[in-house]
């Protein structure tokens, strides 16, 4: 790829735009068919977005939530300290209530509520303490995922026990799009994909059904790369992984972490894992530290969020001619029968048994010899 048409490749990708006071999102709910951002100037309008979906993705949800507030706040005046610190927390609080899987809203909001403490405490600018806290976050999430990528490119080459070229499979959106920047497992792709004489041939991805994170925005992410790629069903990896034995390892994304390394992410991973396991390939999480929530010591005390069943049984999209004509016209086609019942889970819950690895920015985390669970308190 030319210097100028990967510079063409990134703008198109930057999912959030951020130049104080001003933030816009790029809406995620119109791609890969139109490119169009979204102005967010409170925490309302970040509330929306991240419910609606405008915007998603583990760190993407915390730092548009975190910023969504720095607006608001840069056009408050405010009488006092203490009335601008309790505005703050109460619109952290309401941004909280958006979606309850993934840990970095938490925990970004947790870091917030501890700086414009501090701030208040010294006495200092409590309004500009918040916004520094928040604009950091989005710098910091971007350095996190290239070391992300680094850590687990370094650690596929070392590992894949594959002479020659290898092919990896992705799941979901975790790229530049679920983060401020680079990505998550798709980082690692993109890292591996970047270095000289790479030996990552292809990338296999899902479509990630309901809501088709990986045939919309994963599909959109490697085409404006030129990174060598294919579409599969969700049903149809066991089979790929059957017939071909170049595929080394699954890679994915967390939403959250817990302290003994059993994941939530999006729905399908569970079973991604249990194939690549039958299937002896590696089975690979990344996601920053910001995504591992020590609090919880297993999987089964993270709550999953249940979406609208009418994602399963209704499709949604653009039609065909009108794009084709240049419009926008969404339609929504009815799939399964009126009166169908279906159970929408967003996320499912993989066993650190399943999991090779978690590559993180701190380092890439692998169980003791023997060990069915990770100590990540220990690691991280
Ligand atoms: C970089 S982690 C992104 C993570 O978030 C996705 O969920 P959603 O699209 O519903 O926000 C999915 O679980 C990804 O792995």
């Amino acid at each position: 790829m030319s210097a100028q048409s990967a510079q063409t490749a990134s703008a198109k990708l930057l999912a959030i735009k951020w130049q104080r006071p001003h933030l816009s999102i790029l809406n995620q709910l119109l791609l890969p068919h139109a490119s169009e951002y979204v102005d967010i100037k409170t925490s309302a309008d970040g509330h929306h977005a991240i419910v609606s979906m405008q915007t998603r993705g583990a760190p993407a949800i915390a730092i548009v939530a975190a910023l969504s507030l720095a607006a608001e706040v840069s056009q408050q005046q405010f009488n006092t300290a203490q009335q601008t610190y309790n505005f703050i927390t109460g619109k952290l609080d309401y941004l909280a209530t958006s979606r309850p899987t993934a840990v970095n809203l938490f925990d970004a909001i947790t870091k917030l509520k501890r700086a414009i403490k501090i701030s208040l405490d010294s006495q200092d600018d409590v309004a500009v303490a918040y916004i520094d806290a928040a604009e950091a976050m989005l710098a910091a999430d971007v350095a996190d995922n290239q070391s992300i990528g680094r850590n687990g490119a370094r650690f596929i080459e070392e590992s894949s026990g594959v002479v020659g070229k290898i092919k990896v499979l992705t799941h979901c959106n975790t790229g530049a799009l679920a983060t401020a920047g680079h990505g998550t497992a798709l980082g690692i792709i993109r890292s591996l994909y970047q270095k000289p004489e790479s030996i990552l041939e292809h990338v296999y991805f899902g479509e990630t059904r309901p809501y088709n994170q990986g045939a919309r925005l994963t599909a959109y992410e490697l085409l404006c790369e030129e990174i060598p790629s294919t579409l599969v069903c969700d049903s149809a990896v066991s089979a790929l992984l059957r017939t071909d034995p170049t595929i080394v390892a699954i890679i994915v994304g967390a939403d959250r972490v817990a302290a003994n390394g059993d994941t939530a992410n999006k729905i399908g991973t569970y079973q991604l894992a249990i194939t690549a396991k039958f299937h002896g390939r590696a089975f690979i999480v990344a996601a920053p530290t910001t995504s591992i929530d020590l609090a919880v010591t297993s999987g089964k005390d993270i709550v999953i969020e249940e979406r609208d069943p009418s994602e399963i049984t209704a499709a949604s999209g653009f039609v065909q001619t009108s794009l084709e004509a240049g419009k926008l016209v969404r339609e929504t086609l009815c799939v399964a029968p009126k009166g169908t019942a279906a159970w929408n889970p967003s996320f499912d819950v993989t066993p650190a048994e399943l999991i090779t690895a978690i590559v993180t920015e701190k380092g890439v985390f692998v169980k003791d010899q023997g060990a069915a669970e990770y100590d990540l308190a220990a690691s991280i």
